[in-house]
């Protein structure tokens, strides 16, 4: 099984990234966060920062665009060849309301139509691998089959499948039952997305879906970075891993970002997700939410550290 690394906008940027790669199981590919291109301007600073190739060394990276104008795309797509990457990912997925209401991201799939015009703009302009990064529709599952009527149309490098809806945001359960159909029916390449959190979902997908030959993982990693290794059948990082990733990771961003704050505001972010690979955390996970200095923030997940453990069940769970 080929392992990916979800696009997680505000959390898996180059940093992120880098401190991952080098302490736990390393990718097969790894998806930047979307860039969203302006119509004056091909990359931001911030954009250009995590695709820069001296920023994402011994990784495998595809940048993701989320676009519903072909020019766009385009423009974006040669500029990124200019750094070096071959391959590009369309976001048909993402599900925010002010994305979602100027029809890009899962929004885009409401537009069959200018859809498929844009794909054969790009595939004409383009000379580089594609692949789409879709939900299943906005509404209801039964979108798929005319959309995937048009993907069917053009020879995609892959098609990731996160099979919800867009007014699913991320509740309810991925779509199965859509998914499998999904991928007898495509005639490129599948991978699937969406929910695999523990060893136990991955076997339970992978014994349902035996053909699938590609998992993307996201918040599963943020919650347990040594789920892809686990999967791998390697054995599970200890405390020790983690301390030094979260250390690395603290070190980097105080190097990039302009003040304690910022990295503050990073740093607590991911304790949404890691407070699952700990037993009894919760008062912590509460005090470092609650910390307003990075000393502060420190002492609350030094005493985690000394007083828990890794959980037997680690693994996200969405909460409240
Ligand atoms: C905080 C956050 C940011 C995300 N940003 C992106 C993004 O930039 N592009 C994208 O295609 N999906 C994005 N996603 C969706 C994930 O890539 C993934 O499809 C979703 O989390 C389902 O997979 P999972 O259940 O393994 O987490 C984001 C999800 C989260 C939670």
């Amino acid at each position: 099984m080929k392992l990916y690394f979800a696009p997680m906008e505000g959390i898996t940027g180059y940093i992120y990234r880098n401190a991952y790669h080098s302490i736990f199981h390393p990718m097969d590919k790894y998806f930047t966060p979307f860039i969203a291109p302006k119509q004056d301007k091909t990359l931001n600073s911030k954009e250009r920062n995590d695709i820069l190739p001296e920023h994402n060394q011994g990784m495998y990276v595809v940048p993701q665009i989320l676009t519903n104008r072909a020019e766009d795309f385009i423009r974006t797509a040669k500029k990124l060849a200019e750094y070096g990457y071959r391959e590009v990912n369309l976001n048909l997925g993402c599900p925010s309301g002010t994305v979602v209401s100027k029809k890009k991201g899962a929004g885009f799939l409401g537009e069959r139509e200018a859809l498929e015009r844009f794909l054969a703009e790009v595939f004409e302009a383009l000379d580089m691998q594609i692949s789409l990064k879709t939900r299943l529709g906005l509404e209801e599952a039964e979108e798929f089959g005319p959309l995937l009527e048009i993907f069917n149309k053009f020879r995609l490098k892959e098609l990731i499948i996160h099979p919800r809806v867009q007014t699913d945001y991320y509740k309810n359960k991925p779509d199965w039952e859509a998914f499998g159909k999904a991928q007898e029916l495509s005639r490129n390449p599948v991978a699937y997305n969406g929910d695999i959190f523990t060893t136990e979902d991955y076997l339970r997908f992978s014994s349902a879906f035996p053909q699938t030959e590609t998992v993307m993982l996201g918040r599963g990693i943020l919650a347990n970075p040594g789920l892809p290794g686990e999967l791998a059948g390697e054995e599970r990082p200890g405390k020790q891993e983690i301390k030094r990733f979260l250390e690395q990771l603290e070190q980097d961003y105080r190097e990039v970002l302009s003040g304690e704050r910022d990295v503050l505001f990073r740093m607590k972010e991911l304790w949404y997700y890691l407070g699952c690979l700990f037993s009894n955390s919760e008062k912590y996970v509460k005090k470092i939410r609650k910390a307003q200095r990075l000393c502060d923030y420190e002492e609350a997940v030094r005493s985690l550290f000394r007083e828990q453990e890794i959980a037997e069940n680690a693994g996200f769970r969405p909460m409240g």
